[in-house]
């Protein structure tokens, strides 16, 4: 990869603290799990550490830090909803390890960072349980967020994935659009290692999962097929379209829709740091059903990513 210099003008800090997460290095651990809403931040926390010492909001980003019952020190943060604003969180989280506020450059040694996203997400398999926990292997970003980073390819599986989904989102744009040919599906890989602590953490709880591929879109509505305003929909049914695609990747299929998983895994493993994801299936619109207390389900993919990160740090 093309190595970046380092700009320091680029990184807004205040009083050692980066400007979106009000944070100073030292505040946020390597180890960390990231979640889309804030008052999951809080609610997650109260359920698994202790010995809080950071617990700090700005711009409705809330961190908490503390310790987990095996003494890990481990921060959860959120990425707010949608890749533009994990970008944001992304950049920071990293600069916290990574740059030395206080020389203002690149440090030469920095810890690998374990991420570990805990979201909700609707279903897109006919044969996956609502509630099901889906454990990310490969994402595909509908969102451009990514175009920007100018990430070498993960491997051949991603390859074949952009073209899939490309062909199926093209293959659903009426001829009449004005967007026809301008929707551009880059795919992610998730770190081996985090499937793999993931894997191994959720049958040691005997959680329902699953693995699979997950569809990251840039909005909740008409991005996921869901048509509520009075504008047509660019890709109509677009959830259904990708259920009924093969993926071309054994053994895995279009398993979920969110709004970050794809960003998430595109930015972190170039950089050499690990990022996973594990989202329960909250809702499946073609049965109409909606999973309304998913909390509980929450606190299982909560406790799996925890024991993951447990499994990542035994092994470095
Ligand atoms: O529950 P979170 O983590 O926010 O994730 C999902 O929920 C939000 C949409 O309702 C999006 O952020 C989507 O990715
Ligand atoms: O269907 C869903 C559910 C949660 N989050 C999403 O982005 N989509």
């Amino acid at each position: 990869m093309r190595e970046q210099p380092f700009h320091l003008p680029d990184l807004p800090i205040m009083n050692h603290k980066v400007y979106h997460l009000n944070l100073s290095p030292g505040e946020l651990a390597p180890d960390i799990l990231i979640v889309g809403d804030p008052n999951r931040v809080s609610f997650i926390a109260e359920n698994f550490l202790r010995g809080v010492d950071i617990n700090k909001e700005h711009r409705g980003l809330r961190t908490i830090t503390g310790y987990t019952d095996w003494g890990q020190r481990v921060s959860i943060t959120t990425s707010g909803m949608g890749t533009p604003s994990l970008e944001i969180v992304l950049n920071e989280v990293v600069a916290l390890h990574e740059i030395d506020f206080y020389e203002g450059k690149r440090k030469e040694e920095f810890p690998t960072i374990n991420i570990i996203r805990v979201g909700t997400s609707g279903g897109l398999q006919p044969d996956t349980e609502l509630g099901t926990l889906v454990i990310t292997e490969y994402s595909v970003g509908l969102d451009n967020t990514g175009l920007f980073y100018d990430a070498p390819i993960p491997d051949e599986n991603c390859q074949k994935l952009e073209k899939v989904v490309k062909d199926v989102i093209e293959g659903a744009i009426p001829e009449s659009s004005r967007f026809k040919g301008k929707i551009e599906p880059y795919a992610s890989k998730a770190h081996p290692a985090v499937v793999k602590a993931l894997i191994e953490s959720a049958q040691e709880n005997t959680a329902n999962f699953k693995s699979g591929i997950t569809v990251s879109n840039s909005g909740f509505f008409a991005n996921q097929g869901r048509s509520v305003s009075r504008i047509p929909l660019t890709v109509p049914d677009i959830d259904v379209h990708l259920s009924r695609a093969e993926s071309g990747l054994k053994d895995l299929r279009f398993e979920n829709m969110e709004m970050e998983a794809s960003f998430l895994l595109h930015f972190m493993f170039p950089l050499g740091h690990r990022a996973g994801a594990i989202c329960p299936i909250i809702d499946k619109r073609p049965e109409e059903k909606f999973l309304i207390n998913y909390q509980e389900k929450i606190i299982e993919a909560a406790k799996v990513a925890l024991q993951a990160l447990r499994r990542l740090r035994e092994w470095t």
